[in-house]
């Protein structure tokens, strides 16, 4: 085992015991005896019985019969999700099959950040995953469940779903993936009609028709964004079968590992001998493996305050210093979108989640003695799904990549350095990802400031021909306090054409980035944000700002006297927290953590969690 993955487990060991030990005695307690529905009175179970159809009815009065709880995400809005209207009846099916109920115990929301980015619905964007694990909480709370299957895949909704399912870690449960589309034009290619539309050189009709090529049909987005890294955590958090994370959507392979799935799920409750809870399977080691994993892959950023408040809801404390140290000994392995040119289908085909787990156990990288939905011991997801007579069946997966541009291997990486790098200085600290800066010198930006308060005034100086110049563009109030913390993609467009016409380019910001960001050097989630009493709120335009991830640096040059004298610059925000139902966030929006403890509201009850 590598010296430093060893020694920030160990240390986030030590950091979270004592909230570890009593989240897990919260668990043990919850446990219970037979089925959980037996302790209802029977009024109670009655209402349960009335809306039984088929079996149910009599399943559920037989009290040997587990019942699984379906919360699923589906939506036609998320093109990731859409799959998934068809999910329960297969899964009601499976669960039968294997002496189990199943129930449809609720749905959450889930938004598209595609459909939303650069518009007033992103505002929210972020705090929907509290409301979706506030969502499943309220699905499982019938308390008539002895295990629980979570459909979601997208950006806020699978982090909630487990946030959420966490407070039920006495559950066995599963997270099922829907799978991604197939290809459509490249994502390079279709930001490059993007750019050209962005400066005038094509118009409305072709940019929509390069658009609809990429987001051509239902599954999840192709390129390396948030998405398909919370289904990447997910195997390596050992929440999925093993290999089922990037199988195409509406494929038969996919169906089969749907019913493999429900069929898993009902042998691992309290009911049977393999009993294994969801908070033995998210432990302090699972947690490292996915950072291992994001970091071996330049994963989204946004999974540096997902994972934080994933580990949070199961009594776990980590930070960005265990994501920074992780990052600095991992070696970066897989090239795809926005990192590289392929996609998640052609890492998929490169030999997809059995390869990289199997280069990472080599390089002793991750932890193997960890419980997983498939039973103990993470060697296991080293092997591959394939269809057999209509089953799933897992068979030894490649060693060597079919494209070995796509997956490297430990000996021979990409890079010798993990995704990320975490920035401190007097700006606060932030994270930057450097595995998709085309070149090493993108990661040192020194140029003076052009202050924005919001996406829009950066837009409009584009649009004016006011960027043609080096700079750092500081884009401020986007914190999670401010607006709820939206992702600022839209203005990677202008900053990239910005950076292409040779002129030095960064941005530093309190808010977020899509997943699928990467190609202009940013220092994104700086933290205190602005609105809170960070220095952003003191930078003036032509100030000097050094970023620098060869140091971890990120700075203001400007001397202590002379930030003495500066008022804080206040920005009203008014014109971010109405409209199209912003207002009633308010009280959530006032409550969020900071992005370093992972800007959720739901850890406020009490500081034990
Ligand atoms: O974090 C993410 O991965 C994004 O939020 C992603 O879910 C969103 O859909 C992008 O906005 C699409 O990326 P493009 O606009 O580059 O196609």
């Amino acid at each position: 085992m590598h010296r430093v993955v060893e020694q920030v487990t160990n240390r986030i060991i030590e950091r979270s015991k004592p909230h570890r030990q009593s989240y897990l005695q919260r668990i043990d307690e919850a446990k219970g005896d037979g089925v959980f529905r037996n302790s209802l009175p029977c009024p109670n179970l009655a209402h349960d019985l009335a809306g039984c159809v088929g079996t149910c009815r009599s399943s559920l009065l037989d009290a040997s019969v587990p019942n699984i709880a379906i919360i699923s995400a589906y939506t036609d809005m998320v093109s990731a999700h859409q799959p998934y209207g068809k999910y329960p009846e297969i899964i009601k099916e499976s669960v039968a099959k294997a002496g189990g109920n199943a129930q449809f115990a609720g749905g959450v929301p889930a938004m598209c950040d595609g459909v939303t980015q650069g518009e007033a619905g992103m505002d929210m964007s972020l705090m929907s995953r509290d409301v979706i694990a506030m969502s499943t909480v309220i699905g499982l709370s019938h308390n008539v469940f002895d295990g629980a299957i979570l459909l979601g895949v997208c950006d806020k909704i699978l982090p909630g779903l487990l946030m959420g399912g966490l407070q039920f870690g006495h559950l066995p449960m599963i997270l099922i993936p829907a799978g991604p589309m197939t290809s459509g034009i490249a994502n390079k290619d279709k930001n490059t009609v993007r750019e050209a539309y962005a400066k005038g050189e094509v118009g409305h009709a072709e940019l929509l028709a390069s658009e609809v090529k990429a987001y051509h049909s239902p599954g999840t987005c192709t390129f390396y964004g948030t998405a398909n890294s919370n289904q990447l955590m997910a195997e390596m958090l050992g929440m999925h079968l093993p290999g089922s994370s990037f199988v195409n959507a509406g494929t038969k392979l996919r169906e089969a590992l749907t019913r493999s799935a429900a069929e898993r799920i009902t042998s691992l409750t309290h009911l049977g001998r393999n009993y294994t809870p969801l908070a033995h399977v998210i432990s302090e080691k699972a947690i490292v493996n996915a950072i291992v994993g994001l970091m071996a892959t330049g994963g989204s950023t946004n999974e540096t305050m997902h994972l934080v408040a994933i580990a949070r809801a199961a009594g776990i404390r980590i930070d960005w210093n265990d994501f920074a140290e992780i990052s600095d000994i991992t070696p970066l392995l897989v090239r795809i979108y926005p990192n590289g040119s392929g996609d998640i289908n052609s890492f998929q085909r490169a030999g997809g989640m059995a390869l990289l787990i199997r280069e990472l156990l080599k390089g002793g990288l991750l932890h193997e003695d960890v419980q997983t939905v498939a039973g103990k011991g993470f060697a296991q997801y080293t092997e591959a799904p394939l269809l057999e007579n209509g089953r799933t069946v897992w068979r030894k997966g490649p060693e060597q990549a079919g494209d070995s541009t796509v997956i490297a291997t430990v000996n021979k990486p990409f890079e010798l350095l993990g995704g990320i790098k975490v920035l401190s200085g007097n700006l606060g600290r932030a994270i930057m990802k450097i595995s998709a800066l085309a070149d090493g010198e993108k990661t040192f930006v020194e140029a003076p400031a052009m202050v924005f308060n919001s996406q829009q005034e950066l837009e409009d100086a584009f649009k004016a021909d006011r960027l043609n110049r080096d700079m750092v563009a500081v884009v401020r109030f986007q914190g999670p306090r401010a607006n709820g913390m939206p992702e600022l993609h839209k203005l990677i467009t202008h900053l990239s054409i910005t950076m292409d016409r040779g002129y030095k380019v960064g941005l530093v910001t309190d808010g977020r980035l899509s997943g699928a960001s990467g190609k202009v050097p940013f220092a994104i989630h700086c933290t205190p944000e602005a609105v809170t009493g960070g220095l952003l709120n003191k930078v003036q335009d032509g100030d000097i700002i050094c970023m620098d991830a060869h140091n971890s640096i990120l700075e203001l040059k400007v001397n202590e006297e002379e930030l003495g004298k500066r008022q804080a610059f206040v920005h009203n925000l008014d014109a971010t927290r109405y409209g199209l139902g912003r207002q009633v966030f308010a009280p959530l929006r006032k409550n969020l953590l900071g992005a370093e403890e992972g800007a959720s509201s739901i850890f406020t009850y009490r500081d034990e969690n």
